[in-house]
């Protein structure tokens, strides 16, 4: 049976943050995810999740100035010492979240800069991989669609496998959302397969809208669940999507996963 998680920043939106973890324990999930966790205090945050009897799953590291329109330093030449900085926040947060993921966003990036940034992308990954092995905290790179994020520097899972080699650090890991898949290229099953062992978290979302991944979606999200699960992948399944109503009426779909 797969593994879903709760994303904090995207589902229970309507209620505050304590009040989002125990909705989510009451509706049957194990796991939540949650994008940025920098607002509240690291120690409080742990607390409110082991009080729900919750794993956390997976954050992303500080992005920069995101009201700026900043989605992330990894790939930013010039950025470097911030992104450390970030990466030092960020550790301390999965330390005490016990958190074994953590997701690094590349950046918007000029287009006449991109080899600078692919160059920076790979220095700074290699960096991060070494910085959280020591505390066993996988790190994670996650292709994001275009139309979504415009300027992003890492849009299709190919390219996502290209920097893997490059870097090749063994606690660098894809994080495979789907629905950025499906947007920009489609053929999930096929990546699925062949790249099942890189990757080492998943989302989902219905392509349009991101929205529940239940039947009104281009995606047979059923389909997919009972192939990962039966490839053996041991990750978490990430549920980031915009509930179309809300999301205790939208969470119909996970009923035969024992959610909802
Ligand atoms: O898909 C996404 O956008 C997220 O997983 C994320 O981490 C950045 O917003
Ligand atoms: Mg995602």
């Amino acid at each position: 049976m797969p593994r879903f998680a709760a994303n904090l920043s995207t589902l229970f939106t309507d209620l505050p943050l304590p009040e989002r973890i125990t909705a989510a324990k009451e509706v049957g999930f194990k796991g939540v995810e949650i994008q940025f966790p920098y607002h509240v205090d690291a120690a409080r945050l742990a607390d409110m999740v082991a009080c729900a009897e919750l794993s956390m799953v997976l954050f992303n590291a500080p992005p920069g100035d995101w009201e700026a329109g900043e989605r992330g330093l990894a790939a930013v030449p010039g950025r470097e010492q911030e992104f450390r900085d970030g990466l030092e926040l960020a550790l301390h947060y999965a330390e005490l979240l016990d958190c074994p993921r953590l997701h690094v966003m590349a950046g918007i990036v000029d287009e006449d800069d991109i080899d600078a940034a692919f160059d920076t992308y790979v220095a700074n990954l290699a960096y991060a991989a070494d910085e959280a092995l020591a505390q066993d905290v996988k790190i994670l790179i996650e292709p994001i669609n275009p139309v979504d994020m415009p300027g992003y520097f890492m849009t299709r899972p190919e390219d996502a496998l290209t920097v893997l080699e490059a870097v090749d650090h063994k606690n660098l890991y894809l994080q495979y959302d789907l629905y950025h898949a499906q947007m920009v290229q489609g053929g999930l099953t096929d990546f699925l397969e062949a790249n099942m062992a890189r990757i080492a978290h998943m989302q989902v979302a219905s392509v349009p809208g991101r929205h529940e991944p239940d039947a009104n979606s281009e995606i047979n999200y059923r389909y997919l669940f009972n192939l990962i699960d039966a490839h053996g992948y041991n990750g978490w399944i990430g549920c980031e999507y915009k509930p179309r109503i809300n999301t205790r009426t939208g969470l119909r779909w996970a009923k035969e996963w024992g959610i909802g």
